[in-house]
């Protein structure tokens, strides 16, 4: 196969610069050899030895056009690039592997394969030193708790959004992730990825001031917390959930004049969806703990998706009462029990009793709301019957008297197929 023929005819369709170089030759002169290299497009292949000049030169066209096919057959489209020798003296192949628009370090070798596998594990090098936080760009605050602030962020590789939670890496922090890499849940938010970087993620050098500021509040965090500046911060990816929680569903819905018709059947679908969420974490054995409207999120469908796993802690088998530590929980929220060393997964009921209090009828805001008197007018004077006995018994002094999240999501299901008219009552 005239090789020559072939590598003429490639260069003329591809309108690139060809030619054949004599490199030189050797022996005496009835044994002479004679070494070429073709050039195309201003790159060197490998050079080859032939007994005549037409030898070399066909033999060198066919090294060019195994390269040029190898290339092609190895390299996904616009994965790698070939560049040209940086001297025109070597026989050396360099190729750049492009990912995500990023350059990575250039590879060599005596063979395009070589060059590109040097290639492949320079960047494989890279990526491995290369921030996780590197793979998103911050895109905005979607608010702050006691140990860190989460962002809306937008994963470079697959240009998808998440929420990250980036904390100070406490005790809390942890238990949270290991919680919610566990659970998988349509109520509960999404989990996908969590690791760790240390203060040493510094380099104001970085032109991002959605970084920058990130960096800034961390490290003020950090050295009020633990007075530490080698302190870790831990990265929590999340599902994106919308940036309403329902405390702004309950307060849209209070400030509503006329009364939104549709509260008491929004409400309800709201709390046996919450409802559905507990009963799931305490099928998996945890208790929430922290259960109250600002850590419950909507997803983008409009999903009710329980957040913040912050206080989360393992229940027992059996139900029984386990001794944990004092007065964890907000407490406008909280079980009375939850002040004591000793309680169970029905701490997480008498919150959820308050939560359907709030989501249908306009009560009072903070405290107040919790106060017995009121409770009690509440109760008996405005709910339904069903609704009374059941937010009643979740809102029972002693957690015997409350009933499993099961009960409580499948009660919620028969008054969601009652019709009922709305009242607007402020207490
Ligand atoms: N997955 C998420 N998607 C969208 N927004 C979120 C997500 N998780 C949290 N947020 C928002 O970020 C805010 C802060 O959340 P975070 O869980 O850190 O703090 P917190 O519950 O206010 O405080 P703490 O952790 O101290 O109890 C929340 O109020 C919520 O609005």
């Amino acid at each position: 196969m005239d090789s020559v023929a072939q590598l003429n005819e490639y260069a003329l369709k591809k309108h690139l610069p060809l030619d054949y170089k004599v490199l030189g030759h050797e022996g005496p002169a009835h044994r002479r050899t004679f070494t070429m290299r073709v050039v195309l497009n201003e790159r060197a292949y490998p050079e080859a030895v032939g007994n005549s000049k037409k030898e070399a030169k066909q033999r060198a066209a066919k090294n060019a056009l195994e390269c040029l096919l190898e290339s092609e057959q190895q390299a996904p489209a616009d994965s790698v690039r070939s560049l040209t020798p940086v001297s025109p003296g070597l026989t050396l192949r360099i190729t750049v592997l492009c990912l995500d628009d990023k350059e990575y370090p250039v590879g060599e070798g005596k063979t395009v394969k070589e060059a590109k596998q040097t290639a492949a594990r320079l960047a494989w090098n890279d990526l491995q030193e290369q921030s996780d936080w590197d793979k998103f760009d911050p895109l905005e605050c979607l608010g702050s708790g006691g140990f860190g602030s989460v962002y809306k962020a937008r994963q470079r590789l697959l240009q998808k959004l998440y929420a990250v939670k980036i904390v100070t890496c406490q005790e809390k922090c942890l238990r949270e992730v290991g919680t919610l890499s566990d659970l998988q849940h349509p109520n509960i938010v999404r989990y996908y990825n969590s690791w760790m970087e240390d203060s040493a993620y510094e380099g104001d050098t970085s032109a991002d001031k959605s970084r920058s500021a990130i960096r800034s509040f961390l490290c003020l965090c950090c050295s009020r917390l633990t007075a530490d500046s080698a302190a870790t911060f831990l990265y929590i990816q999340m599902e994106l959930c919308q940036s309403k929680t329902l405390t702004d569903w309950i307060n849209k819905k209070n400030s509503e004049s006329p009364p939104d018709s549709k509260r008491r059947e929004e409400s309800l679908s709201i709390a046996r969806q919450t409802a559905t969420g507990v009963e799931y974490i305490h099928r998996e054995k945890h208790i929430h703990r922290d259960l109250k409207p600002a850590n419950i999120l909507f997803g983008q469908d409009g999903a009710v998706k329980i957040g913040d796993f912050g206080l989360v802690t393992g229940d027992d088998d059996d139900g029984s009462l386990m001794d944990r530590t004092v007065s964890h929980g907000t407490p406008t929220y909280m079980a009375p029990e939850q002040n004591t060393k000793n309680y169970g997964r029905k701490v997480d009921i008498f919150p959820l009793g308050l939560i359907f209090l709030e989501l249908l009828w306009k009560v009072s805001s903070g405290s107040e709301r919790a106060k017995p008197v009121v409770l009690d007018i509440i109760i008996t004077f405005l709910l339904s019957f069903l609704q009374k006995v059941l937010i009643e018994s979740m809102l029972c002094e002693r957690p015997e008297g409350r009933p499993e999240a099961s009960e409580v999501r499948a009660e919620l299901g028969k008054l969601s197929d009652r019709k009922s008219p709305l009242e607007s009552v402020t207490v």
